[in-house]
């Protein structure tokens, strides 16, 4: 499948704002793999097809994960975290999409996981700071992203915990490693 089919693909999947978004990924992901030596066509795939499941209704994620493979404990955090492994497991089995590192990066672009890898960095770092996001540190982030990826991705997992804290949210358990490894990353370089 070429580029071309899987952008038309992601465009009938999504909403107009949600595929814009996509779109201000792609771009912000291979500004990101430029600076930061990861590779292009794979940024821009994983970019692409990172947020495919997000316009699934609640049922629809819960059913697949009920049935399919997924962590045991998924269905019992927050469901904006559910497209993200299901749609890695989607762009598997009805798109083709064999690259283990861009199946990672698809899969924990909203948690994060400990040990990410540069690609798991480019997309979540760029699905945090794409231009149009307006979150409080935002600003920071594109800061740090500008020399340091370990950082920003360190200031973009800090400031979701403390967005979920501040909320009186549960926290999905893979973002606090994901946090905890990333600080010992950045103490140890
Ligand atoms: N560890 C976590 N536990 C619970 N919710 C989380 C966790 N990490 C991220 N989220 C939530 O997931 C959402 C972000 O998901 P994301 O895929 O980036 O969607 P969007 O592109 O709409 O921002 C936010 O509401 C955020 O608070």
């Amino acid at each position: 499948m070429d580029g071309m089919n899987l952008k038309q693909i992601v465009k009938d999947e999504l909403n107009r704002s949600r595929f814009e978004h996509t779109e201000r990924v792609v771009d912000t992901a291979l500004i990101l793999a430029k600076r930061f030596g990861a590779d292009p066509v794979k940024a821009e795939q994983a970019a692409l097809l990172h947020d495919i499941c997000k316009c699934w209704s609640e049922e629809k994620l819960k059913e697949h994960i009920v049935r399919g493979d997924y962590p045991n404990d998924l269905l019992q955090y927050n469901k904006e975290l559910w497209h993200a492994p299901v749609g890695a497991y989607v762009v598997q089995k009805d798109l083709g999409i064999v690259d283990k590192e861009v199946l990672d990066a698809i899969c924990y672009h909203t948690s994060g996981r400990p040990h990410m890898t540069l690609l798991d960095k480019v997309i979540f770092v760029a699905d945090y700071m794409e231009p149009a996001r307006r979150f409080p540190g935002v600003e920071e982030v594109r800061q740090l992203a500008e020399s340091d990826l370990d950082r920003a991705l360190l200031k973009s997992l800090d400031n979701t915990l403390l967005f979920l804290i501040q909320k009186g949210m549960t926290v999905y358990p893979l973002t606090l490693s994901a946090r905890n490894n990333m600080v010992e990353q950045v103490h140890q370089s």
